[in-house]
């Protein structure tokens, strides 16, 4: 059963940082989901980076397949093909994407972008940096808050380390409509949580989205997450989870296939891969012992990239 949901609605424009971080405190507690508003970000260049996205998508998949995601390279992912492979995994992931990643990360394997070629996309390179620029920024901020909304210095994750050369992607994101052939019974995207910081999602407005707040919960219960017109979606990672103890939620969220074809467009922080995750001096005690060991963020990533890339048959 799907309800529709009232998520918290966080108002970047007020100069009382302490009353927004209260109330991103609230939300990171309560939904691991909020809206994000008065974030700085134009409508109009959220319409420019859909339409940009829509473009991509629409050329002929032998355009789009020469920009495949490889071994060293992040790019375009396909739709899987469901006629030749039902499987449960195929099943969950009915859409194309395009992954761009922070280009000066050393540490990955996955160092350099794919463009679509400045004949067919004039725009697309240009766009998608500047959405990558805007989208660190913004999360960078929201990082800060977040830092502040736990009793810590707002600074606490640059200081960390966390923030110096962060893993960060922007994910361009296309599903397919119920008319797509072989369509029937599958999920945009399955089940799951996202492994990072915190991520920012921009849609067009198309219906898709749900949450699932108490995973343990049987049967599991999914509310739609409505459009809310200019926002961003945040949603808190898993990292942060691991940081806070569980005192913020990495919501478990998937993707429905409607009526219509969908776009959105994701922004992962997953933080510097040299800092160490490690539960918070205010999110434990002797009767709230830390739940998980502390990990370098590289192994914590990389594990979980490892089996993305297994998932695309890249391994
Ligand atoms: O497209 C969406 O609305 C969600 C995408 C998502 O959850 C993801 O990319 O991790
Ligand atoms: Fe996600």
């Amino acid at each position: 059963m799907a309800g529709d949901l009232a998520l918290p609605l966080i108002d970047l424009v007020s100069t009382d940082l302490d009353s927004i971080a209260k109330s991103i405190r609230k939300a990171c507690v309560d939904h691991g989901f909020f809206y994000l508003i008065n974030h700085g970000i134009e409508e109009s260049f959220f319409q420019q980076v859909l339409e940009e996205s829509k473009k991509f998508f629409s050329l002929p998949l032998d355009q789009k397949t020469k920009l495949k995601t490889r071994k060293d390279n992040w790019g375009y992912n396909p739709l899987p093909s469901l006629t030749l492979n039902s499987s449960s995994e195929v099943q969950g992931r009915l859409h194309e994407d395009f992954f761009i990643s922070s280009s000066k990360i050393s540490c990955s394997q996955f160092n350099a972008n794919q463009w679509p070629p400045e004949e067919l996309l004039p725009c697309w390179k240009a766009m998608m940096e500047s959405y990558y620029e805007k989208m660190l920024a913004v999360s960078k901020k929201l990082i800060s808050l977040m830092a502040l909304s736990l009793g810590l210095d707002d600074l606490f994750f640059e200081k960390i380390g966390a923030l110096h050369e962060p893993l960060a992607y922007v994910r361009v994101l296309h599903y397919p409509g119920k008319s797509f052939e072989g369509s029937c019974g599958s999920l945009g995207a399955s089940a799951h949580s996202d492994f990072g910081m915190v991520t920012l999602l921009l849609s067009d407005g198309v219906r898709g989205l749900q949450i699932c707040r108490d995973k343990d919960r049987c049967p599991q219960l999914w509310e739609d997450v409505p459009h809310v017109h200019g926002a961003l979606i945040v949603n808190v990672g898993d990292t942060s989870e691991r940081w806070t103890n569980c005192l913020f939620r990495s919501t478990l969220h998937r993707v429905l296939i409607t009526e219509q074809e969908r776009y959105s467009v994701a922004f992962f922080l997953d933080g510097d891969p040299a800092c160490m995750i490690e539960c918070l001096e205010s999110c434990c005690s002797k009767e709230n012992p830390p739940r998980f060991p502390t990990i370098r963020c590289a192994d914590y990533l990389l594990g979980h990239i490892s089996a993305e890339l297994d998932n695309l048959g890249l391994k």
